[in-house]
């Protein structure tokens, strides 16, 4: 029987609604992977809603866990961590120090990194510590980056042109550590209004995949996470960096296909959960080059 893949998940954790872990444990669980999840804060709802109570994990609890694990002996057992949404810039270096534990244990984990950045247009609250972290340090270690265009135009320290310009910039992070680059959403002037649009980047190859763009009346939140978790989930369950990519594109339409019907702001994924197993849409990743 094929072993069930474990993963630590270290991101934030919202009492009510979805984001984070929030949004991200139940789907990785859902399409098959032992979830760890340690909670880097616990708010009473994500920041968007602009007002929220709650507090963040003091940085020293995250190695005293992680040691805490080894302690039992099943750190070798981790076979890859995820990071999202950070309360501080200190919480990043202990997740980093982590990673370096966890890869000693086990050679082959791999690290996936959301820099999770605050941005004006978007609302999202996060400390600019935290945003500098990301930019300078998490980036180097992480085997796979996934920002979203207002993250990547941070990393590259411009906006793009065009889409082939997006995937110049992404292609530029190669360099800077990770051997894949997921663009969680791409925007850029001329692209067309009614798809939703990522890019997958390695050094083999570069793919582009469209999806049709719903409409709400509130842009839904968590949506990041639960790309990045899902596209982890189905890398570690054995998919190829392409399958995973359409695997998660498809999985995350049927959540956001959910919401629309419920006329719900927080995403549902209780309601979606067989589908996010079994997505019934489909959606090609092309092949693109410059
Ligand atoms: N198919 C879609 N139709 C409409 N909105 C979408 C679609 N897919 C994602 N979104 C929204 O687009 C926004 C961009 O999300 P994205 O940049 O991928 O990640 P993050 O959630 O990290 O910002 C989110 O607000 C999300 O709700
Ligand atoms: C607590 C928390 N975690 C995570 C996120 C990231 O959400 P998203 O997936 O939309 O980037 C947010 C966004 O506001 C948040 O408030
Ligand atoms: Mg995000």
């Amino acid at each position: 029987m094929k072993r069930t893949p474990h993963l630590l998940a270290i991101q934030s954790h919202v009492v009510f609604g979805h984001a984070g872990n929030g949004a991200a444990v139940f789907p990785m669980q859902r399409v098959g992977v032992n979830v760890w999840p340690l909670n880097t804060v616990q708010f009473s709802n994500h920041t968007q809603y602009g007002q929220w109570a709650g507090e963040v994990l003091a940085p020293q609890r995250i190695p005293e866990l992680v040691e805490g694990i080894a302690a039992i002996g099943e750190l070798g057992n981790c076979d890859a961590v995820l990071s999202g949404y950070l309360g501080s810039a200190a919480q990043g270096r202990a997740i980093l120090s982590g990673v370096a534990r966890i890869k000693a244990a086990n050679p082959k984990a791999l690290y996936l990194c959301d820099p999770v950045m605050g941005h004006p247009e978007k609302g999202c609250s996060v400390p600019v510590e935290v945003s500098d972290f990301l930019l300078q340090e998490a980036v180097a270690q992480a085997d796979i980056l996934c920002p979203n265009q207002l993250e990547l135009d941070s990393f590259c320290g411009r906006s793009p042109q065009s889409l082939f310009d997006c995937l110049a910039m992404a292609r530029s992070l190669l360099a800077r550590g990770p051997k894949v680059v997921l663009v969680k959403h791409l925007a850029y002037p001329g692209k067309p209004e009614d798809h939703f649009e990522m890019l997958l980047v390695t050094a083999e190859g570069s793919w582009h995949l469209r999806r049709p763009l719903l409409a709400f009346p509130r842009q839904p939140v968590g949506v990041g996470d639960l790309t990045s978790g899902l596209f982890l989930a189905r890398v570690l369950l054995g998919d190829s960096l392409v399958a995973a990519f359409e695997f998660t594109a498809a999985a995350v339409h049927e959540v956001l296909l959910e919401t629309q019907a419920c006329a719900s702001y927080e995403l549902e994924l209780v309601r979606a959960q067989d589908r996010i197993a079994h997505p019934r849409v489909r959606f090609e990743a092309l092949p693109i080059s410059v």
